[in-house]
């Protein structure tokens, strides 16, 4: 008898890999399944890292991350698209001219600019090429508040004041993109507050309790979460307040399995449905 298994929604993630699987590709392809999609992953680069930080990066040919895409996209119908980190100018160039034949597919924007440890993961060239070329096809781009500042060129202000995030969202949003998604972890507050802005302004804000530690691939399951609940058919705000519940438990139920950053555990829930059943 044939399979009649519904196909679940597709989302295609152009990412690199990281060997410890705590980020990159193998993140995506976690979230993304556990959230109940098909991963389709175009490999960007290759990354030498571990849980303490990234030794080097080997940005794939342009050519290839093109044809790999362009392969899966006439094969199967792509619901989300979703970018993390891209390795060099060239493939910013091949994803943004990829995606601009796909304009009715949205685009979660991952800027990948540093790792936790704050080893440079993109340089002011690779940030140029995401402003001119994909910040104005993304739909929703994801900085945290070190990436929004870069991005929005606000973080080497002379004055005292602390750049105010809402006015790096409005920077980033007159760049072409429809909505940011501006996440504080890194900011001195008692709890995280992830911030939603579009172009009339905040369009919520979300407060999580701060866990203890660091997390590798925090940044990744978030977007991918988003990429996830959007191709599921939510909406933009439903769609990050879901993800970010996913990512707070994801978090939460993190291991520590090297000397390093915790590693998010994404198939949280089916360890959770284990340990309660005893099987
Ligand atoms: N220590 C923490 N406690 C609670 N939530 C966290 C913590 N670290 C990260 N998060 C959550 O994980 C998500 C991604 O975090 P973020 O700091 O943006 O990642 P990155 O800096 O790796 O891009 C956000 O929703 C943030 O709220
Ligand atoms: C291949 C790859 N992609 C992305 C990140 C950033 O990870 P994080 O989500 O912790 O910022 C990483 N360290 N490695």
């Amino acid at each position: 008898m044939a399979n009649t298994r519904e196909t679940p929604p597709i989302v295609l993630a152009f990412s690199a890999s990281d060997p410890s699987g705590g980020a990159g590709l193998q993140a995506d392809i976690l979230t993304l399944s556990s959230m109940g999609c098909h991963p389709l992953s175009v490999v960007t680069a290759i990354t030498v890292q571990d849980t303490l930080g990234v030794e080097d990066v080997m940005a794939m040919e342009a050519e290839w991350v093109a044809d790999q895409a362009r392969c899966v996209l006439e094969d199967m119908p792509v619901g989300v698209f979703k970018v993390g980190l891209i390795g060099s100018v060239e493939n910013v160039a091949a994803i943004a001219e990829v995606v601009a034949d796909y304009p009715d597919i949205p685009l979660i924007l991952d800027p990948v600019l540093a790792s936790g440890r704050g080893d440079e993961l993109a340089g002011d060239d690779i940030l140029t090429a995401l402003l001119e070329m994909l910040i104005p096809q993304t739909t929703l781009l994801t900085p945290n508040s070190m990436e929004a500042r870069r991005i929005a060129q606000l973080d080497d202000d002379d004055g005292d004041a602390e750049p105010d995030l809402a006015e790096c969202a409005r920077r980033i949003i007159e760049m072409g993109c429809e909505f940011v998604l501006i996440t504080g972890t890194h900011e001195n507050t008692p709890q995280v507050v992830n911030t939603l802005y579009g172009e009339s302004g905040v369009l919520r804000s979300d407060s999580w309790q701060r866990l203890p530690g660091s997390y590798h691939g925090s940044g990744c399951t978030l977007a991918s979460a988003i990429a996830a609940s959007i191709a599921q058919g939510l909406d933009i705000p439903e769609a990050v307040k879901e993800a970010q519940e996913f990512t707070w438990q994801a978090l939460k139920a993190g291991f520590h399995p090297g000397m390093g950053q915790y590693i998010p555990d994404r198939l949280f829930w089916a360890h959770e449905e284990k340990d309660a059943t005893g099987t």
